[in-house]
């Protein structure tokens, strides 16, 4: 296997990591602050972005949530940044960071909390000269986001303060609806109290360096994209596979399932940096533009193009595991697929007639997100010695694009082997992000958060392609709740999903690429 040679100068790093992009001082407010999200992600994210000198010097953060927990939540929150964030526990910098992170305890759905909260963030504009600038973020259960937002629009905290440079903005977490009408009807509600220039559904894909890189690699190199169409590609395939189940959130789950879980948003993210046109500008308007074209032009997608999924018992990593059915607070008898794959078509010049298969399931072999572009074979094999007899064996190029882990990007062609006859073998050019520019600690919550305090929403999804992207699932999902699957569960845990799946790829002649 060969691999790329990757010189990256210094400078280029240390560019990159401080072009001037620090926001205006501010205070995030945080709803849903001692739930799982914050600890883990959310103020691991806002620490190493403090760390980076990314923030403003006047910047404080107020965690929101029910219970009083002022004694524990300093502590808490350490806690979270050193497991989630990868810090030393004695790190000198953490008590420092947390002396500007404060606590309210309030009840998102008793309007009397409000009036509360709104003087709370006046006394810290006082002490930490925050001079009025609010990032909100519902990092909260979904049934609460019109509450949240309709009570802050009522106390009039949607609103910035006089100044030109003043703010108001909200994060507003997945899952953004239910299906079409309740994505429109939320999208309604938000937009009575916040301006669409005001809203940043975030979606954490998109703050993925890799998915950012789908961008770059296509846009900025000149040799993809003449072969980036129909006449040279012959399928896509993207996996979204995790290895872990669904972690106690069962009575979420019960409600999402794969599709609307990591279908719906991520991978439809990932399908629209994969297949859109080259924007105009990287800018927000240019790429949602072209992100909206890709979702709408997508053939309906027929049931018979679906596979639903849901993992039994199995081995994982070598360790038992339990089926879905008996996770806790799950239905014995569920419904729920913890697997769905799609077989996609794009019905534009550069994609007719390209078949894009998805799938994206919980409890499978292993934990890989990657994207595999197939290219066409050539017209007519001159060397006969392949892999197989006639070399019919030499398998198809391959771009195959890692989002994680082991993040990087690999060519695979053929190869003459050395030796008196032309015989061929299949070789990879590897490109490894961490050999190239060394790991990284960032959880894609960094940029995101960083982009929502400077007012960029390139990288989070808007209503229109929130719209589209239920436009396309929610017909999928009334033809499954009206057709009960009778063999669930149909996959063992710690496989690569059900029979059906690879079915629906054999009926073409393809077989899901092994990763
Ligand atoms: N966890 C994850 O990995 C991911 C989560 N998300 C999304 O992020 C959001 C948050 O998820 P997560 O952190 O897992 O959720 P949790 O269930 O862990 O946390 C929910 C939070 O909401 C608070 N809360 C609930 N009800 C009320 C109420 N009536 N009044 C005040 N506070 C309340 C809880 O406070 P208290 O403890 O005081 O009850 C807690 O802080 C969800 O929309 C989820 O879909 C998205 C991607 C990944
Ligand atoms: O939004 C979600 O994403 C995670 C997968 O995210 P990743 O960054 O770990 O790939 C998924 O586990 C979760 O169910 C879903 O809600």
């Amino acid at each position: 296997m060969a691999t790329t040679q990757v010189n990256v100068s210094p400078a280029a790093l240390e560019r990159s990591q401080h072009l001037d992009r620090r926001p205006d001082p501010c205070v995030v407010v945080i709803f849903g602050a001692s739930g799982d999200l914050t600890k883990r992600k959310l103020l691991p994210a806002l620490y190493h972005l403090e760390q980076s000198g990314f923030l403003p010097e006047d910047f404080a953060v107020l965690g929101v949530a029910r219970r009083d927990l002022s004694a524990t939540f300093a502590d808490d929150m350490k806690d979270g940044i050193v497991k989630g964030g990868g810090v030393e526990t004695n790190d000198p910098n953490l008590d420092p960071f947390m002396e500007r992170v404060q606590y309210f305890a309030m009840n998102f759905d008793d309007e009397g909390g409000y009036a509360g909260l709104k003087k709370k963030l006046e006394d810290m504009d006082a002490q930490f000269n925050t001079k009025g600038n609010r990032l909100f973020y519902l990092s909260v259960a979904p049934e609460y986001f019109s509450d949240i937002v309709g009570f802050l629009g009522k106390h009039g905290m949607n609103k910035p303060g006089a100044g030109e440079k003043h703010w108001v903005r909200t994060v507003i977490e997945k899952p953004f609806g239910h299906d079409l009408e309740s994505a429109r009807a939320l999208s309604d509600e938000v937009n009575k109290v916040f301006d669409e220039s005001q809203i940043f559904r975030i979606d954490h894909y998109l703050g993925k360096e890799t998915v950012q890189n789908i961008l770059v690699f296509r846009f900025a190199n000149g040799i993809f994209e003449p072969v980036w169409n129909r006449n040279y590609i012959d399928h896509v395939e993207i996996t979204a596979a995790e290895s872990i189940g669904i972690e106690g959130r069962g009575p979420f789950y019960e409600q999402a399932g794969a599709l609307r879980d990591v279908v719906q948003n991520h991978v439809m993210e990932v399908l629209s940096f994969i297949a859109m046109e080259a924007p105009s500008g990287f800018d927000a308007d240019a790429v949602r533009t072209e992100k909206v074209k890709v979702w709408r032009s997508i053939k309906p997608i027929h049931p018979a193009d679906t596979v639903r999924g849901q993992y039994g018992p199995g081995l994982v990593d070598g360790k038992a595991v339990v089926g879905y059915r008996q996770e806790d607070r799950v239905h014995p008898r569920s419904q729920t697929e913890t697997y769905a794959a799609l077989r996609v078509e794009i019905d534009n010049w550069r994609w007719a007639g390209v078949p894009i298969y998805i799938r994206a399931g919980k409890r499978m072999a292993k934990r890989v997100t990657e994207i595999t572009i197939q290219f066409k074979q050539p017209p007519l094999m001159l060397f006969k010695d392949g892999e197989g007899k006639g070399g019919e064996g030499i398998k198809p190029n391959v771009i195959s694009m890692r989002i994680q882990p082991d993040e990087g990007i690999a060519l695979r062609f053929a190869a003459k082997v050395p030796g008196p006859n032309m015989s061929m073998s299949s070789v990879n050019m590897n490109f490894s992000y961490a050999d190239a520019f060394g790991a990284s600690s960032a959880n894609g919550y960094e940029r995101l958060l960083l982009d929502a305090m400077l007012g960029d929403g390139t990288l989070f999804a808007h209503r229109d392609g929130v719209e589209a992207t239920w436009a396309l699932m929610t017909p999928i999902l009334q033809a499954w709740a009206k057709d009960p699957v009778k063999d669930f569960p149909n996959y063992a845990a710690g496989t690569w999903g059900p029979v059906m799946a690879d079915a629906m790829l054999k009926a073409d002649g393809r077989k899901w690429r092994k990763l």
